[in-house]
């Protein structure tokens, strides 16, 4: 995986106080591919109420009882399969967005300060708002890093956020980005990385959009998520110019029994496979960082799965990361946040 995006001048360092700040939050990584460490971050996640809907009475016994004995270990193998020398790819990833974001806006005349925070594990969202407000931000922008809103994600960030003002006694002036599932630039830096991509490799026979799941139920409730995720899809496969049949979009990352938003990836693929579909390429939008999700579920077990089923060629492509387009696009949707504010 390559992990130098294309170069940049550095800009000068934030000189004084900074006139506010950026924290970029994204959802949480174990800290090392261990069992204990993997066990520490599923506990964390799966005892969110926002992530599990389910009555705490009903559910915590399964989650001590079942779900942690079993997965961690599970989990914690396919991590081992993914690790970076730096780490998990969603924090370095997360980590090298905030620095290039920092630096875009630094360029651009904004004397902001940009950190990341991750919702489960560390840097915790707590102790970087802390950071930000010792450094002086009086005002900052919690962005966070999933273009599609849904409660079990994006709602949580702002629980996070909150909890820290129910404990801070001079608040700072706070402002979310949450969500930017049309957002031009998000859709462009898609269709740039796509596009760079097939100059190199061809274009598939059929071009797959996988985004995570969430159990219907969550829809069924008013979560927007499913209907950001197919205008996400729609709008980059226009950008694509793909015809109707040319592209599915699916969901993955199935966890229990309940149904999940449909069609499944694994099963959409082996169909397609089954229908004499030689070569697909699939792409992860929701996804902005590589992670467990996209280079294990995807790129290893989806990939198996269709070439067993007969096809031939399967490509995986990257995620966003930290694109210099997507960088650019990210600066963007911060400064909106940002107007008004006097920081230039
Ligand atoms: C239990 C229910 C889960 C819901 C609901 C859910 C929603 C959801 N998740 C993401 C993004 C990511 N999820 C990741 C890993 C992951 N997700 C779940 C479960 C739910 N996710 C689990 C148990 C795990 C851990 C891995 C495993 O044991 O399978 C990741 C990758 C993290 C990493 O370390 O690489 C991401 C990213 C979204 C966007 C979403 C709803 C919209
Ligand atoms: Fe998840
Ligand atoms: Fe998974």
């Amino acid at each position: 995986m390559a992990l130098s995006p294309s170069f940049r001048p550095e800009p000068p360092p934030l000189e004084g106080r900074p006139a506010a700040g950026v924290l970029l939050c994204n959802l949480g990584t174990p800290d090392a591919p261990t069992r204990p460490a993997v066990r520490r971050y599923l506990k964390e996640f799966l005892s969110d109420p926002r992530v599990v809907e389910i009555p705490r009475a009903a559910w915590l016994p399964l989650l001590y009882g079942v779900i942690l004995p079993l997965r961690s270990g599970a989990s914690a193998a396919k991590y081992a399969g993914i690790w970076l020398p730096e780490g998990s790819p969603l924090a370095v990833w997360t980590a090298r967005q905030a620095a290039a974001l920092q630096a875009a806006l630094t360029m651009q005349g904004h004397r902001v300060l940009v950190r990341h925070a991750m919702r489960y594990g560390t840097p915790s969202i707590a102790a970087e708002l802390d950071a930000l407000k010792a450094a002086g931000c009086e005002r900052i922008v919690v962005l966070s890093a999933y273009p599609q809103y849904s409660g079990t994600t994006t709602a949580s960030l702002v629980d996070a956020a909150a909890a820290w003002t129910g404990r801070t006694r001079a608040v700072p002036e706070l402002r979310f980005a949450m969500r930017y599932h049309d957002d031009p630039g998000y859709i462009e830096s898609l269709a740039l990385g796509i596009e760079a991509q097939w100059r190199e490799h061809g274009r598939p026979e059929h071009f797959v959009m996988s985004f995570h799941g969430v159990p219907e139920r969550t829809v069924r409730l008013g979560d927007p998520y499913q209907s950001e995720c197919e205008t996400t899809g729609r709008l980059l496969a226009e950008r694509l110019g793909l015809a109707r049949g040319q592209w599915t979009l699916s969901f993955q990352s199935r966890f229990g029994r309940a149904k999940w938003l449909e069609p499944y990836t694994e099963p959409t693929v082996r169909e397609l496979a089954r229908r004499g579909v030689k070569r697909i390429d699939v792409a992860c939008p929701g996804f902005t960082s590589d992670c467990l999700e996209t280079l294990e579920e995807i790129a290893m077990e989806v990939r198996d799965a269709f070439l067993r089923e007969g096809g031939r060629e399967f490509r995986y492509l990257p995620c966003l990361n930290a694109d210099p387009d997507w960088i650019d696009a990210l600066a963007g949707i911060a400064q909106r946040q940002l107007a008004g504010w006097p920081t230039r």
